[in-house]
Formats: structure tokens, sequence, C-alpha cells
């Protein structure tokens, strides 16, 4: 049987370099930003239900989606937040499902989901094991600033509509501290891989 692991953190803690570095062991992960952005593509049900509700100010020229503008207006309003879930997260929940169960049948030991909001969502039930990436809250919001150019209200308005990081590690089968270096980031993965012997 496949042991499934469930990768998540707070915004900018670090899940996707945690995510990349799961390629020097051969273990597929299934990306839910990534399953995300391909559920609103033009055409989809998720995007035409997201036009319907927030209104065509929100398309590009060629018809997609602006996400940045999106991101502007539900981060800054919990209950349109909310309505942007309820469009979206089946379609997601269900193509992550999806990807999951074809890398099993290909054969794979170990598959890792991405998924920031696994414990905000319950999706626990998806996966075995836990692994949450942590940094503290000024590394996040600096590294959140300088990779996103927000500035810090927008930044804040980010991280303040997830479960705080702290929260999350203490519902984690194991913790990744992300606060230093790349290198010892990729230790402490090894060593928790180790532990679970799957590497
Ligand atoms: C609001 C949107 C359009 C902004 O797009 P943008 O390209 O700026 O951000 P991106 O999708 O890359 O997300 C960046 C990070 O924001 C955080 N985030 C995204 N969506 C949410 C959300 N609904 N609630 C809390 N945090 C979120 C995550 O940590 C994510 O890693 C987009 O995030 C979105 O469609 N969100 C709803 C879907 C969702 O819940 N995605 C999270 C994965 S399940
Ligand atoms: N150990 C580290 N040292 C320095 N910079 C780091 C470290 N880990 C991550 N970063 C940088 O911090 C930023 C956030 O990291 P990353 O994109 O991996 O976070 P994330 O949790 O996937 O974010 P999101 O929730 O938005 O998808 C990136 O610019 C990344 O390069």
């Amino acid at each position: 049987m496949a042991l499934i692991i469930g990768l998540t953190g707070s915004i900018a803690s670090g899940k996707s370099t945690v995510s990349l570095m799961f390629d020097e062991f051969r273990i597929p992960v299934v990306d839910a930003d990534k399953i995300a952005r391909e559920v609103v593509y033009p055409g989809e049900e998720a995007y035409n239900k997201i036009i319907e509700t927030f209104g065509t100010h929100l398309l590009r020229e060629d018809k997609t989606l602006n996400r940045k503008k999106l991101g502007e207006i539900v981060f800054d309003d919990q209950e349109k937040l909310e309505t942007l879930n309820q469009i979206v997260h089946p379609a997601i929940r269900k193509r992550i499902i999806e990807k999951r169960d074809g890398f099993v049948q290909e054969g794979a030991s170990c598959v890792v989901l991405d998924i920031p909001l696994l414990f905000e969502s319950n999706l626990t039930n998806f996966v075995d094991k836990t692994i949450v990436v942590y940094v503290d809250e000024n590394v996040q919001l600096q590294r959140l600033m300088e990779r996103d150019e927000f500035g810090e209200s927008e930044a804040l308005k980010r991280i303040k509509s997830q479960m705080p990081v702290k929260e999350k590690a203490k519902l984690a089968d194991a913790v990744i501290n992300n606060n230093s270096s790349k290198t010892a980031t990729f230790e402490q993965l090894e060593d928790i891989l180790r532990k679970w012997d799957v590497i």
C-alpha cells in the first residue's frame, strides 16, 4: 500500500520549496495550487461560476481570469473568500483524488499531496501522514512580501486568512522548521522520510 503524505504550512512558509525536494527521492507530488489554476481555465465550470458571481471585470483581454484582481477582492473580504472557496474547492478536491489515485495505480509507493488548506478544509482523511513546513511569522511576512511584491498590509491579510502556522504545527505528524537555510530544510525532510521508511 502506498503511503500518502499531506504537505502543508501557511502562505510562503516554504511548501513549494519542500515540494521540489521530493524530486530528489523520485516521489511524485500533487500540487493543489496548480490544480486550483487548472480548474479556472476558460470554459471550466468553476470559471463560469466565478464570472457569474464576481463579474466580467475580472477577465483579462484574452478571457483568462485576472487572479491578482480576484486575490485583492477575496483576501479583503472573508465572505467573498468563502464564496470563492465554495465554487472552486469541490473541483479541486476531485482532481487531487484523481491525480493521487493515478500515481498509486502507476505503482508509486509514496505520493505527496501539497495542499495549503489541508487542515482548514478538513482534508486529512485524504492522507496517512502530515508534514507542516513551519516558519516564524516575521520570516514568513518578509518572504511573502519579497516573493509577491506585496506591501505589509496586503501580505498580512493573506497570512490571516489561514490557520496560524503555529497551530498547524501542533496538528502535524512531523514539522520541518524552514527558518534557516534550504540545506537545513532538506536534511530535516530526509530524516523524516527515513524515519517513516520511505527512503
Ligand atoms: C484568490 C486566488 C485567485 C489568488 O491567486 P494567486 O495566483 O494570487 O495566488 P495562488 O493561487 O498562487 O495562491 C498563493 C497562496 O495563497 C494561499 N491561498 C490561496 N487560496 C486561498 C484560500 N482560499 N484561503 C486561504 N489561503 C489561500 C495559499 O497559501 C496559496 O499557496 C487563488 O489563490 C485562488 O483561486 N484561491 C482559491 C483556491 C484555493 O483555495 N487554493 C488553495 C489551494 S486548495
Ligand atoms: N529556507 C529558505 N531560505 C530562504 N528563502 C526561502 C527558504 N524557503 C523558502 N524560501 C523563499 O520563500 C518564498 C516562499 O517559499 P515557497 O514559495 O516555497 O512557499 P509556499 O509555502 O509554497 O507559498 P504559497 O503558500 O504561497 O504557495 C519563496 O520566495 C522561496 O524561494
